[in-house]
């Protein structure tokens, strides 16, 4: 059973600096749980108290059984002593990996950052390491989290990285369940609100940056969201970096300044003018890339990358050229943990990933590609691609922008569809507490609609239902931005929707 003593938490913070008073003694007294939520809390629990916090919920959590708090500042009146400390969310991550008795030193761990492409290359990973270590790989992504082998291992995600405490909760029980690996996605968020201080990862990757999560409750500027997402980097034995991005000089020496050179690994598509003066380990060359898959030629040039073992050519399941990428950086991240080549080919050609470049066929009608692309970086992407692949069909995209979150995105998304779509249907995507119909102007404002022809329909079903019957075979139609989420988020509550995925299937059963 998971505790942790009144003496070892005051020691872990004295460590870390992070101690400012505690109103307990050290004793060996052990706490037999730990919460940041007051409905949570059971008997004889330390409380974490964080975030948007009311003194009321102190009350709840001292009612249910809580015996100390740490906090902070100091609650005159909480009837229990008290931890203060100088970060509360740095102080609850070190507590959490200690009260569980360090999960990660049993569970060697690959971690993937970027603005685009973590859940599709964390999916790749998984699929080829489940090969390796007979599906003994947990996960912690945007789409699923999975401890075990069991059904009920597995369970939607809340964010894309969790909370310290229920981080190192999933990955004390996939430890217990005998898994031999975690791949997780960790977002720049992660980093801001200290929700993985202290970890540290077997391998880190960096897949790229483009402005995005910039603006209220999320980075004040583009500098700050470079910095936190870097803050991987930071915490890697093994550096993996994407040289067909930006920025990779700074990010090069940031992996630098705590890792060995030989162990950072860079790799990029052939023939790119690269921004780098550092050599590519790993260089890769499209063979194919259609509406469907993707074939790679994977080349190691350097002596370090030769060690990997992974030059041959490998196919892709999932379309997309920039999915080749995702799969290199899953490839080289798969062999530093013992991968072999025939694992890695059966993993990347097998790999699906809910939402991401879901492709459905009709008979009289166009093709439907249901995707997660919702700022400008994914859906320039997407919309690229299917462009360049059918040059004589019509490109048609249903879209949204969320509300009161991501506000640069709309521009991001009129721009992506002005250059290379035919047709847009503006819809509703999480609108919030904002005017669905007023985000779809400002996506439009980006839009030369005298050359792409645009409509708003507000009910983003109406939307889909109109474009796909529309189409025309050799069309394609992208229905962008909400993949399997079955709800809107509208005025705080999560109201219910079919799901784009769900609405296509259905919908091309009849085309
Ligand atoms: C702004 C922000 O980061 N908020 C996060 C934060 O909220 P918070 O600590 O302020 O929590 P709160 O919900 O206001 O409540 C305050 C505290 O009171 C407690 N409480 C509350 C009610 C009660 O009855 N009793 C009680 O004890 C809560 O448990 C909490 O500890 O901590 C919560 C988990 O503990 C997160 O769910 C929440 O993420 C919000 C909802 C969120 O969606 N954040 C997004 C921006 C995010 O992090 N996204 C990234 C992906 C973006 C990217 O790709 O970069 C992600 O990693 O998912
Ligand atoms: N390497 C890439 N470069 C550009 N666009 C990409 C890349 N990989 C995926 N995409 C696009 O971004 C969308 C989201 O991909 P994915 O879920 O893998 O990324 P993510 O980093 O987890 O995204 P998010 O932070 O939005 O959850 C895909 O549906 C696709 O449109």
């Amino acid at each position: 059973m998971a505790q942790i003593t009144v003496a070892e938490v005051l020691v872990l913070l004295k460590e870390h600096n992070l101690l400012l008073e505690s109103q307990l003694s050290s004793s060996s007294h052990p706490f037999d749980q730990i919460a940041y939520n007051s409905k949570l809390v059971t008997d004889n629990c330390l409380f974490f108290c964080k975030g948007n916090f009311k003194s009321a919920y102190l009350d709840d959590a001292r009612q249910n059984g809580a015996t100390a708090y740490m906090s902070e500042k100091t609650y005159q009146n909480a009837g229990i002593p008290g931890i203060i400390v100088k970060n509360i969310q740095k102080a609850m991550s070190l507590v959490s990996a200690a009260f569980f008795g360090f999960p990660q030193d049993q569970l060697p761990t690959i971690a993937y950052t970027g603005t685009k492409g973590k859940t599709t290359s964390a999916y790749f990973t998984k699929a080829i390491l489940d090969q390796t270590y007979q599906r003994k790989v947990a996960l912690s992504s945007t789409i699923n989290t999975v401890v075990g082998l069991k059904p009920e291992d597995v369970v939607k995600s809340n964010l894309t990285t969790p909370e310290s405490l229920d981080l190192f909760t999933m990955m004390r029980k996939a430890a217990d369940n005998g898994m031999s690996h975690l791949v997780m996605e960790v977002s720049s968020q992660a980093y801001k609100k200290n929700r993985v201080y202290g970890l540290h990862y077997d391998v880190g990757v960096f897949l790229n940056i483009s402005p995005d999560h910039i603006g209220r409750n999320e980075h004040p500027t583009f500098a700050d969201y470079l910095h936190c997402k870097e803050q991987l980097l930071v915490n890697s034995d093994v550096c993996v970096l994407n040289a067909d991005g930006t920025h990779l000089t700074d990010i090069f020496y940031t992996a630098k300044a705590t890792t060995q050179p030989e162990n950072i690994f860079i790799y990029g598509r052939a023939g790119q003018n690269q921004e780098t003066e550092f050599p590519v380990d790993v260089e890769y060359r499209s063979l194919k890339d259609s509406l469907t898959e993707n074939q790679i030629q994977v080349t190691a040039r350097t002596a370090k990358a030769k060690q990997l073992n992974i030059d041959g050519v490998y196919r892709i399941g999932i379309p997309g050229d920039y999915n080749e990428g995702n799969a290199v950086a899953a490839a080289i991240t798969s062999a530093l943990m013992g991968a072999k080549p025939t694992e890695i080919a059966y993993g990347l050609a097998n790999t699906t990933v809910p939402g991401r470049m879901e492709i459905y066929q009709t008979h009289d009608h166009g093709t439907i590609y249901v995707d997660y692309a919702h700022n400008y970086g994914s859906l320039h992407s997407v919309l690229d691609f299917l462009k360049k692949q059918a040059p004589n069909g019509k490109v048609t995209v249903i879209t949204g922008s969320t509300g009161d979150k991501g506000i640069d995105r709309r521009e991001g998304l009129g721009k992506a569809i002005n250059e290379a779509a035919d047709q847009a249907y503006l819809t509703t995507d999480d609108p919030a507490t904002e005017d669905p119909q007023q985000i779809a102007k400002e996506i439009a404002a980006h839009i030369d609609t005298s050359k792409v022809a645009t409509t708003y329909i507000p009910d983003r079903k109406q939307a889909i239902t109109k474009a796909v019957s529309e189409s025309q075979k050799g069309d394609l139609v992208v229905v962008a931005g909400k993949g399997h989420d079955q709800y809107q988020k509208i005025n705080g509550k999560n109201v219910p929707y079919e799901g784009d995925a769900a609405i296509v299937k259905n919908l091309v059963k009849g085309l």
